[in-house]
This record gives C-alpha cells, sequence and structure tokens, in this order.
C-alpha cells in the first residue's frame, strides 16, 4: 500500500491506495484512458453512489430563444426573449439560445481541433497537465486531484482574457502543446472571442430580464478571466455505475456549453433529472453560483451532470464566464432598491472562489453553501 494526501470532496484527508500501476509523481494512480476503455470491469474508483445514479429519459423544456431579433435590436423579439429567460432563470436557470452569430464553421472546426489534442499519445498530454493548483491543462479523469468518484472523461482547459485582442490562446496553445498546435490556438482564439461577445449579449438580457440597468452585467464582466474546458467521455462499458461529470452546480458566472448529437447533459430540476436534447444549431446556457450572487439568488444556478454512454464517445466545448479575480461580486444598488429584500450572500471575489474550487473543495451541489463558512473563518471582516 503507498500513502498519499489527495484532496477529495469538502476537505484535505489521507487516503490509501491499493498499488496499482502506473502511478504520477505524486503518487496518484495514473488511468489511461484509452487502455481504460477496452476493460470489462470498471476500477472501483469511477464507481459512483447509487443515489447519483438515478437513470431519467425524460427531456428538460426548457426555453429555446432566438436571440436574432434581441440582437438585431426588434422590440418585439426582445420582450419575447426577455420573457423566457426570465421565466427559466427563475425556474432552473437553463436555456437554450439560436440565432447566436456564432458561425457553425467554426464550432465544428473546434471540435475537429480538440479531437487532434484528446487523440494525441497519453506521454504526449501528461506533457500539458493541469498544474497543481491551477486549472489550465490536460487532466484524466481528475486522478492528480481525487481518488474516489473519478469523472469518466478527459478534459483540457485553459484561461481566457479577450482583452485588445490578445491572442494569449495561441501562445498557450504553442507553448503547451507546440508549434504544431499553432492552428488549434487560432481557431480556440476565435471560438472564446466569439464565445466573449455572445456571453456579452446574454448579459445584456439578464440585465433587462431583472428590471436593471441594461449595461450593468455588460461592464461588469468586459474585463473578465473566463475559462474555455473541453470535455471528452470515452464510451463506457459500465456506463450505469459512472459518470461523466458528477452533480454539481457551476461556481462560474454564466456557461455558454455546446455538446454535440450524443447527448448526456441533465438537470436536477424537482427531484429528477431531465437530459437536455442535443441541437447542433444551439448553446445552451446556464447560470452559475456567481450570477446567482450577482443578482442576489432570483436566478438559480442549478445542480446537472453529464453521463457517459455505453457505445458512443461524446464531446462538449464548454466556455466559464467569471469576473475579473479581484473584482467584488455584490448585486447592483438597483436590483436592491426593486426588491427590498435583504442581502443573500456575502461578498466575494472570484480568486476566493477558484482557489476554493481548486484547492480546498470539489465542485458539486453544495459549493456557495460550503464556501461562505470558509470564506467567512479566512476573512472575518466580508461584508453583507
Ligand atoms: C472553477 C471551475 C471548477 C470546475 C472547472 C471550472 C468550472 C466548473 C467546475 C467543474 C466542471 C464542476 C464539476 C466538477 C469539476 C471538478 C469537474 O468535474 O470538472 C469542476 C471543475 C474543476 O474543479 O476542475
Ligand atoms: O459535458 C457536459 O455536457 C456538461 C459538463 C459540465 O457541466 C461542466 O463542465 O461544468
Ligand atoms: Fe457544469
Amino acid at each position: 500500500m503507498s500513502l498519499s494526501v489527495l484532496m477529495d470532496s469538502s476537505s484535505p484527508t489521507i487516503l490509501l491506495h491499493p498499488s496499482i500501476e502506473p502511478r504520477d509523481e505524486t503518487g496518484s494512480v495514473l488511468f489511461d484512458p484509452s487502455k481504460l476503455q477496452k476493460q470489462s470491469s470498471l476500477p472501483s474508483e469511477f464507481i459512483w453512489p447509487c443515489g447519483d445514479l438515478v437513470h431519467t429519459q425524460e427531456e428538460l423544456n426548457e426555453p429555446l430563444i432566438d436571440l436574432g431579433g434581441f440582437i438585431k435590436g426588434d422590440e418585439e423579439a426582445t420582450a419575447h426573449a426577455v420573457d423566457l429567460v426570465k421565466t427559466a432563470c427563475s425556474k432552473h436557470g437553463f436555456f437554450q439560445v439560436t440565432n447566436h452569430g456564432v458561425d457553425s464553421n467554426l464550432i465544428q472546426a473546434a471540435y475537429q481541433e480538440i479531437d487532434a489534442v484528446f487523440k494525441l499519445p497519453l506521454n504526449k498530454k501528461l506533457g500539458f497537465q493541469r498544474k497543481p493548483g491551477g486549472f489550465s491543462g490536460y487532466s484524466a479523469a481528475h486522478a492528480d486531484r481525487f481518488s474516489a468518484k473519478l469523472p469518466w472523461k478527459e478534459t483540457f482547459s485553459f484561461g481566457y482574457q479577450g482583452l485588445n485582442s490578445d491572442p494569449s490562446v495561441v501562445h498557450y496553445f504553442s507553448s503547451a502543446l507546440g508549434e504544431d498546435f499553432e492552428h488549434t490556438g487560432r481557431i480556440f482564439q476565435k471560438y472564446c472571442e466569439k464565445m466573449r461577445e455572445l456571453s456579452l449579449v446574454i448579459f445584456e438580457l439578464l440585465a433587462i430580464s431583472l428590471g436593471i440597468d441594461r449595461l450593468h452585467y455588460r461592464k461588469f464582466f468586459e474585463d473578465g478571466n473566463s475559462i474555455m474546458r473541453c470535455n471528452y467521455y470515452p464510451p463506457c462499458n459500465n456506463s450505469g455505475l459512472t459518470l461523466g461529470t458528477g452533480p454539481h452546480s457551476d461556481p462560474t458566472s454564466l456557461t455558454i456549453l455546446h455538446q454535440d448529437q450524443v447527448g448526456g447533459l441533465e438537470v436536477f430540476i424537482n427531484n429528477k433529472w431531465y437530459a437536455v436534447r442535443p441541437r447542433q444549431d444551439a448553446f445552451v446556457i446556464n447560470i452559475g453560483d456567481t450570477f446567482m450572487a450577482l443578482c442576489n439568488g432570483r436566478y438559480k444556478s442549478c445542480l446537472h451532470r453529464a453521463v457517459v454512454n455505453k457505445e458512443r464517445e461524446r464531446r462538449s466545448l464548454v466556455y466559464f464566464v467569471c469576473p475579473k479575480e479581484d473584482k467584488i461580486v455584490r448585486p447592483p444598488q438597483d436590483l436592491m432598491c426593486r426588491s427590498g429584500g435583504p442581502r443573500v450572500y456575502p461578498d466575494f471575489t472570484w480568486s476566493d472562489l477558484l482557489d476554493f474550487t481548486q484547492n480546498h473543495y470539489r465542485a458539486d451541489v453544495a459549493t456557495l453553501q460550503s464556501f461562505f463558512p470558509w470564506l467567512l473563518s479566512s476573512n472575518p471582516t466580508s461584508n453583507f
């Protein structure tokens, strides 16, 4: 038996691993996704509790919002979109958008480029593995961070700042993956630019729907540092026993997700799981915990997960919008005046919540609820 200290759930724990080889330099088990897929049995690290595995066949009836009219400034279309956003976000925080202005060729190119990254041999991918405490880079099942309830996925993530046509994504790909990936970097640079533009459009829609200054959230997020995450879910012989992404709400502010045609994204509403139908021409939008705090809980950040498929691999492209790290997350004054209600959450910064989810707590159903006591104990002067 070898002893290693790994972070798991809400607090660091000391865990004993049986000596399965190979391991990485931290002593964590190193899973090779291409070998795992061929195995008939599932390593116990990937088995999730029965309660998280409840199966569903029901589809979510989330609104499909045509953004075309709103983007053009059409009043009637805007009023309709605002109504749909308000209802969806008050109930569960999920909706899909079409006519979003992102070229379908760019989306397809992003999938094609990221497929090439995930298809690299494991030793190459480990060359740009996520570093402890950071979020950029490759991860195989997050096995370097957690020792149980491992997600059946590989991920590749990087940050995007988006200020003054900064080519940081191209640089990240060339420096981390090598010059051969400069083209991939260009595609993802473009993809992130488009995601940023779309997010700012959606922030205007959210502000109008909350009855506050239309530009408030747009301005708040204009200098944000977002996270792009590409997910690859290999087929799994034991798909009923594991999850691709476990139940969680996004700690970030707004998520813009594209899923391929396989399907697997599910949302938990009123005690039931609902599948989100894959639509090639649409992005799934959902409210994250940080936006829930920015609107004093008026809009919900809802529990969701990704299930895996027995026969088919699945991919998703996820853009997480985050505020600039040291900006104070606090609902706007006009929202507080209108609602007259008390503050639901204390002030915090995205930098604190990011640190919490990367170094102290695995994002799940209770991230915010666990974050505030942690924050207040480390910074007792935080405002309400
Ligand atoms: C700040 C973040 C933590 C996670 C990556 C970004 C945005 C979403 C978070 C995550 C996807 C929520 C589910 C659990 C998680 C561990 C995962 O399965 O990938 C989360 C991310 C993470 O900590 O890597
Ligand atoms: O892959 C998916 O459909 C969902 C992934 C997700 O929820 C996440 O990365 O936060
Ligand atoms: Fe998520």
